[in-house]
């Protein structure tokens, strides 16, 4: 199996440059696990604590959840994903069952920041965009679809997003094998990361 980490900060892209990979490659070969998927579990506080939650700090992740799903993978166990909700600010009820594939990505913004996690990579990716695209990016999309308002994004960016970015996340760029510049759409850098990957499959 490989095992491709990609991180970078909250609305460089991350998801997006997971699905324009995958796009082209065969189905039953890849897989993805998000690292939303593994936030802590927070049913023991109420929804108005839960707010106040700094989701940006690596104690934020449930990386022993993370790390013993990889390790099941990587054996040919299948796993249970989690389902977090990001209305709620909670893990749900339900979880996906995730089959191990050839190609397994991992996607989240704190997922270099853990030293085992890191390790399992085969290769790690840092998605690149400036500060201010994406919180643009950041403002449009939990507005519509994270059932977020113009105060709360800007508030969250202001009080941890921000300085969690700069002392967790950016540092983490170091540990990449490959950055990719996103401010625009890079699709010359997609298509060297898919070459990269049917390499290896072939
Ligand atoms: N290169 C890009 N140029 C413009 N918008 C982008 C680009 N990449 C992603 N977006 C948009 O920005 C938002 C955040 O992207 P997403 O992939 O969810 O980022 P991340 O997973 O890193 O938080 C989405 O609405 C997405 O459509
Ligand atoms: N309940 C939550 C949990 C997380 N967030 C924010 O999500 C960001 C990470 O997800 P991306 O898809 O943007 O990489 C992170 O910056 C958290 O602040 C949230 O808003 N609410």
């Amino acid at each position: 199996m490989l095992v491709i980490g990609i991180a970078g900060g909250t609305g460089c892209g991350k998801t997006t440059v997971v699905n324009q990979i995958i796009n082209e490659l065969p189905y039953e070969e890849v897989g993805v696990i998000s690292q939303d998927s593994y936030y802590c579990d927070l049913s023991h506080l109420n929804y108005d604590e839960r707010t106040q939650v700094n989701f940006d700090h690596p104690r934020a992740i449930d990386f022993d959840l993370l790390g013993s799903h990889l390790q099941d993978l990587k054996k040919g166990i299948p796993i249970h994903q989690p389902v977090y909700s990001f209305v709620k600010h909670n893990r749900t009820n339900d979880t996906i069952l995730t089959h191990p594939r050839k190609v397994m990505i991992v996607e989240g913004i704190l997922i270099m920041t853990n030293p085992q996690i890191r390790e399992m990579f085969d290769i790690k990716i840092f998605v690149h965009a400036d500060s201010d695209e994406r919180l643009i990016r950041r403002l449009k999309r939990d507005i519509t679809e994270r059932g977020r308002d113009l105060d709360e994004v800007l508030t969250r960016y202001q009080n941890t997003l921000k300085p969690m970015h700069n002392q967790f996340i950016e540092p983490t760029k170091e540990y990449a094998d490959i950055i990719i510049p996103n401010n625009k759409y890079n699709t010359v850098a997609i298509d060297i990361v898919r070459t990269i990957i049917n390499e290896k499959l072939s």
